[in-house]
């Protein structure tokens, strides 16, 4: 039996879809909103990132700029300084494949050198050059949907219809990547939870992920730890937010998320499974 499911070729490293699959976060930042700091150095970030291909990480997705609310950005030399290193020590010691998170084409360039295999750009390829960088690149491109940008995005967000809006634009930027010269084999997309949506925009999206997956391409989720599950949950610690993240997760592969970009690898590796199990009990016969 052939395996049909689709799959991403990460510069050689294959990503089979056949099942929901986890990226683990990987932040090389001092302010990122949940982990700040936490593996602020190369070292650091390296170990923590073979710890979550350990527990059970698909991909890594490697971050040096945080893009949390309210947050300025960072120069290009800083955002390589700070991920290079990383990239170049995961490609090298884990097996799996490695996920830049950047809208800046010179570091999709490096960061592709130095051994990432796919592109996840929170700005869909939109900043001046990214366009032609993910072509030239070859590799697999995240589109996400953001409303402004980081710095303001949350200051009262407002949709007609998120859902369709938030579709349109998807469709939009699939077109335009495929004008650019990458096929779609090589594209995800992603509602961006948290970048330019309140509580209501990114529940709505969860709640009829289904619709994205008409876009004809992988969707990726990522609400690991956000403010939204913060406020559904009660819990202000980001790192306490755990089992709300799991929960969102597990929601969104049931309505077709085919990647889930998550803190807590071991958590949701674990609750997955469980799904899986009884999403492959066959229905009983009724005759
Ligand atoms: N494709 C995609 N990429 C993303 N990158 C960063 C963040 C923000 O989360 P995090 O990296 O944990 O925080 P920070 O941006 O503060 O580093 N969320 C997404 C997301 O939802 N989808």
């Amino acid at each position: 039996m052939f395996d049909t499911s689709p799959r991403l070729d990460c510069a050689g490293r294959l990503l089979r879809l056949d099942r929901t699959r986890v990226m683990g976060i990987v932040n090389v930042t001092p302010d990122s909103f949940s982990d700040g700091g936490e593996h602020a150095s190369a070292e650091a970030a390296i170990a923590h990132g073979l710890r979550l291909v350990e527990e059970g990480a698909d991909l890594l997705d490697v971050g040096g700029e945080s893009t949390r609310p309210g947050s300025q950005g960072v120069p290009v030399e800083e955002e390589l300084r700070r991920v290079i290193p990383v990239i170049e020590g995961l490609a090298a010691r884990a097996a799996v494949p490695i996920s830049i998170d950047t809208s800046k084409p010179e570091v999709m360039r490096a960061a592709v050198a130095a051994g990432a295999g796919m592109i996840n750009d929170i700005c869909a390829l939109e900043r001046e050059g990214a366009l032609d960088a993910a072509a030239a690149l070859g590799v697999p491109v995240v589109l996400m949907h953001m409303r402004g940008e980081p710095r303001s995005m949350q200051e009262a967000p407002h949709y007609d219809d998120v859902v369709a809006e938030v579709h349109r634009y998807l469709a939009d930027r699939i077109f335009a990547a495929e004008l650019a010269g990458i096929p779609r084999a090589r594209l995800v997309v992603d509602p961006g939870f948290g970048f330019g949506k309140d509580n209501d925009h990114n529940l709505a999206l969860l709640a009829q992920l289904e619709r994205l997956t008409e876009l004809g391409v992988p969707v990726l989720a990522g609400i690991s730890r956000k403010r939204t599950i913060g406020a559904l949950t009660g819990r202000d610690v980001p790192a306490e937010r755990v089992a709300g993240s799991v929960a969102a997760h597990l929601l969104a592969a049931q309505r077709g998320a085919r990647i889930v970009r998550v803190h807590d690898v071991a958590a949701t590796v674990d609750a997955l499974k469980v799904w899986e199990a009884v999403a492959a009990v066959p229905a009983p016969r009724r005759d």
